[in-house]
């Protein structure tokens, strides 16, 4: 993005109160044409309110939203030129699939022969074909999320909003259609601004990752930064990263209770709270490393989550290649791989 380009979504110290708690708290974001943010964070930490406020569902106490440079915090939502796929936001029951893509259209005022031909080439694009005639009672609810996803894109929006898009979709659906989503998204150049529960869809599914914490942004970076580095230890634990330590750091090492761990050159010096990551704990012999007992093992797909007691200090997750995970009960050895290290903030 270039600096004399407005960004589509630009969100000035978004601040929404309910009573005395701000479930937005002097939010600034700026999402770029043709970016997909996802917004992740546990319950309560103002993701759904963050959607509404640049929806127009929510009016701010404070703040600005802007939308390809304008100023539209008080222009209603039908106006905005933002499309809507919520959960609240059901199909029509009554209207056929054709109906429903063709809502916004109608409502825009479009020619019949307008809606005609755009409902039949949003259908295709979203693998529904010819189904226009079909009725919405008919559909499964993969064909339904379909169907919504068109209605949504129909009018096209210049910024889509998805609350849980694919919220009620069984696991091995919902990881085929975010991949298909993000296809479709880069083919037709949607900018799109997601909030899901699901840290997996939200990491396939953007470009760029925002975690919330009680109404303020606590990071926000693509899924690798986020994931390879996450800022600090609400970040790190939301994610499930549990191996964090105090520490403190001299040259090359960090001094925690469970002894010395290897920091990159440069790291900065003196107290620190660590985490290392799993795919940074490797096992080796008892007598070579931090000495440990196994206390128990997940299988996770691609590895197994190896869990270890040390003698002193928190619990310790490694991750080992599927066939080296060791029985529960064994005594080991664990060593720390520096570029696993992270130094988190605060
Ligand atoms: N209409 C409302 N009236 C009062 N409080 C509200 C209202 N809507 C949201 N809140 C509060 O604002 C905070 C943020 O809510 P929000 O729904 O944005 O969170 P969320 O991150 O989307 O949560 P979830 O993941 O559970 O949907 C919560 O403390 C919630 O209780």
């Amino acid at each position: 993005m270039t600096e004399t380009v407005a960004p589509l979504l630009d969100l000035e110290a978004a601040t929404v109160r309910f009573g005395a708690r701000a479930a937005l708290d002097a939010v600034d974001l700026r999402v770029a044409a043709r970016e997909i943010v996802c917004v992740l964070g546990p319950s309560g930490s103002g993701k759904s309110t963050l959607l509404r406020a640049v929806a127009g569902l929510q009016p701010l106490d404070s703040g600005r939203v802007l939308l390809e440079g304008a100023d539209r915090t008080g222009t209603p939502v039908h106006r905005r030129g933002v499309g809507l796929m919520f959960q609240d936001h059901q199909l029509f029951p009554q209207r056929d699939v054709g109906g429903n893509v063709a809502f916004g259209l109608r409502m825009r005022g479009a020619r019949r022969a307008e809606q005609t031909a755009r409902v039949e080439e949003l259908l295709e694009l979203v693998g529904l074909p010819g189904a226009q005639g079909r009725s919405v009672a008919t559909l499964s609810g993969g064909e339904q999320q379909r169907v919504a996803l068109a209605r949504a894109l129909a009018p096209r929006p210049a910024l889509l909003m998805l609350d849980e898009p694919l919220g009620q979709l069984d696991r091995s659906l919902r990881e085929r259609l975010v991949v298909e989503l993000r296809q479709l998204f880069g083919q037709l150049g949607t900018t799109v601004l997601a909030v899901t529960h699901d840290q997996g869809e939200a990491f396939a599914l953007a470009d760029r990752v925002v975690v919330m914490r009680d109404g303020r942004i606590a990071q926000s970076g693509t899924p690798l930064e986020v994931w390879q580095r996450p800022a600090s230890e609400f970040v790190a634990r939301f994610l499930g990263f549990d191996n964090v330590v105090e520490a403190t750091i001299t040259g090359e090492a960090a001094d925690t209770v469970w002894g010395k761990v290897p920091v990159v050159p440069g790291a900065r010096q003196g107290p620190a709270r660590l985490l290392v990551r799993p795919a940074g704990v490797r096992l080796v012999p008892a007598a070579e490393g931090l000495p440990c007992t196994v206390v128990s093992r997940t299988f996770r797909g691609h590895h197994v989550a190896v869990r270890l007691r040390p003698a002193e200090g928190p619990l310790l997750e490694a991750e080992c290649p599927l066939r080296e995970a060791p029985e529960v009960g064994t005594e080991t050895g664990a060593v720390f791989a520096a570029d696993e290290v992270v130094l988190l903030e605060g």
